[in-house]
């Protein structure tokens, strides 16, 4: 049977565009589709804005830490709606540049939501984006489903009053206080965002750390870490209800407690983005929590078709999203064989102020295979010798294996810390040994240069039974 097109990608977000890019780019003939926006939720409702506006909240306190340096300037007010509107200014020019990159490279583009009616025919149906485009059928040999997440609200009465980080990218003023629940990557950028810029703000966690699932001495320092932001947290809590009273909201707590609030922003995880796509007329299996199953190579359930990014919900990063589909592209249509990623080492930051980044295992997850060495250094980093913030402290820890003498882990929290992450990765990555660190020369003066001169091992970590 013949097909319109060799591949027809569904969602054109970091996944979806790198691999029809790379399948084009081997001769194959690509076609995507788009419902909502070009460059999908990293370049519209993720990672650019997100960092756009975390650059933003910084400026206020660097206007204040430069009166130590001998700067006279004064913090002034911020404007909510310039900055909304520079932002957005950059992401049109973002999407224009996704639509010609893709144009560029000979793929065909259509505007649509999705639905499939066999395991080889999509209709592309009307959507937001093209409300008055024609309902067209689209046929490909192979088809690869990357359409993203969405964010989840919690169950409670009153949710609806609640925002996700889809509308605070677009608010028309910024919330004088704002309730974030969830302690996660979303609220804790969040919460840096919303109190650099002057909102009074409460985040209200289920533990007693936030971000799960990192290292806990950085959980802990974090914890330190916004509370200095002037956020309060609220650990082991929960909401059970939002009310409205005018224009403020009330939101009650498990624990008694009320706070109020004029926004409350739920950032409780997201879920696979399948609504609407017709999974079961192509034969496609779902698994827990509605992602897509698929194996090592993308496939899932139906033969010719395949997923890629966060709808398989596995580590729902960009560069992850990137990684799945070019090599999905290159396996399917390239002549050499594909180029592979280490994705056990993939790092990872949380843009507060400060950053946190890590990469490898968590002390906790490598004493589980063996005893280790624990090298950690806390400092208060040069900058703020002078402008007094001692309290903004910079912590660095390496995990290493003591029988290998690997380092099998590392973890900062501290300015910059995002940016130093990317190199001490490629020495995870590449199983470099604690010797390797020790034998490199710092770059001085820098806090990076710290990584390099953990002498003395602060503790050993038994092997967890
Ligand atoms: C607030 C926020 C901040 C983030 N910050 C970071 C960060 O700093 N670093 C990082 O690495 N990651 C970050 N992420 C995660 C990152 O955005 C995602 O992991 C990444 O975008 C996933 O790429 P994807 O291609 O799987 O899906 P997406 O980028 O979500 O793209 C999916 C696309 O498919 C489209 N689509 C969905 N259904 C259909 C359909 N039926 N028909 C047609 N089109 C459809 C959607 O409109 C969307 O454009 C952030 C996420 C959020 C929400
Ligand atoms: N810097 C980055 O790379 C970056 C930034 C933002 C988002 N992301 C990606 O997007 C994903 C989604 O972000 P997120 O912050 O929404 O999810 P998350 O999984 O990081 O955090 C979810 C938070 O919600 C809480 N939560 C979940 N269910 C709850 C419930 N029933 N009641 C109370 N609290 C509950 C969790 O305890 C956690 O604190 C991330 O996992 C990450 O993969 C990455």
């Amino acid at each position: 049977m013949s097909h319109e097109f060799d591949l027809l990608v569904i969602g054109a977000g970091s996944g979806g565009v790198r691999c029809a890019r790379i399948a084009a780019s081997h001769g194959a003939k690509v076609a995507i589709v788009e419902s909502r926006h070009w460059g999908g939720t990293c370049v519209n409702l993720g990672c650019v804005p997100k960092k756009l506006m975390v650059q933003a909240s910084e400026y206020g306190d660097l206007v204040d830490d430069s009166h130590a340096f001998g700067w006279s300037s004064t913090r002034g007010t911020h404007d909510w709606a310039t900055l909304i509107a520079a932002k957005d200014k950059e992401i049109t020019r973002l999407n224009g540049i996704y639509v010609s990159m893709l144009e560029k490279a000979g793929i065909a583009l259509f505007t649509g939501h999705a639905r499939f009616e066999d395991a080889h025919t999509v209709v592309v149906e009307p959507s937001p984006l093209a409300p008055d485009e024609a309902p067209r059928t689209v046929t490909a040999k192979r088809i690869v489903i990357a359409t993203g997440s969405t964010p989840l609200k919690l169950d409670i009465p009153g949710a609806d009053y609640a925002i996700t980080s889809d509308e605070a990218f677009h608010l028309t003023e910024r919330p004088q206080r704002v309730v974030i629940v969830g302690s996660g990557y979303i609220g804790v950028e969040f919460a840096g965002i919303f109190a650099g810029l002057g909102s009074t703000v409460d985040m209200v966690q289920r533990h007693d750390l936030p971000l799960r699932g990192f290292d806990e001495d950085l959980r802990k320092e974090l914890k330190d870490a916004i509370a200095v932001r002037g956020i309060t947290l609220h650990g082991n809590a929960a909401p059970t209800r939002i009310e409205k009273t005018g224009t403020a909201y009330t939101v009650s707590l498990n624990n008694g407690q009320t706070l109020d609030a004029d926004c409350v922003f739920f950032a409780v995880g997201r879920r696979p983005k399948i609504d609407s796509l017709g999974l079961e007329k192509a034969g496609v299996s779902t698994a827990k929590g509605g992602r897509i199953a698929v194996n090592d190579r993308q496939e899932t359930s139906q033969p010719n078709i395949y997923a890629i990014g966060d709808v398989t919900d596995r580590l729902n990063l960009t560069p992850v999203a990137i990684a799945e589909g070019h090599n999905l592209a290159d396996s399917l249509f390239g002549k050499e064989p594909p180029r592979t990623w280490s994705l056990d080492t993939t790092p990872k930051a949380v843009f507060f102020s400060p950053p946190l980044a890590s990469v490898g295992l968590t002390e906790e997850e490598a004493a589980k295979n063996g005893v280790l060495d624990i090298y950690l250094t806390r400092f208060t980093p040069m900058r703020h010798t002078l402008s007094g913030r001692k309290d903004r402290k910079t912590i660095m820890k390496l995990v290493v294996d003591q029988a290998s003498q690997k380092v099998v882990g590392a973890h900062i929290l501290g300015d910059d810390a995002a940016e130093m992450m990317q190199g001490v990765a490629i020495a995870v990555t590449a199983g470099l040994r604690k010797v390797d660190f020790d034998r490199t020369v710092g770059i001085h003066p820098t806090s990076a240069e710290e990584l390099v001169t953990l002498r003395t091992r602060t503790r050993e970590t038994p092997k967890a039974s």
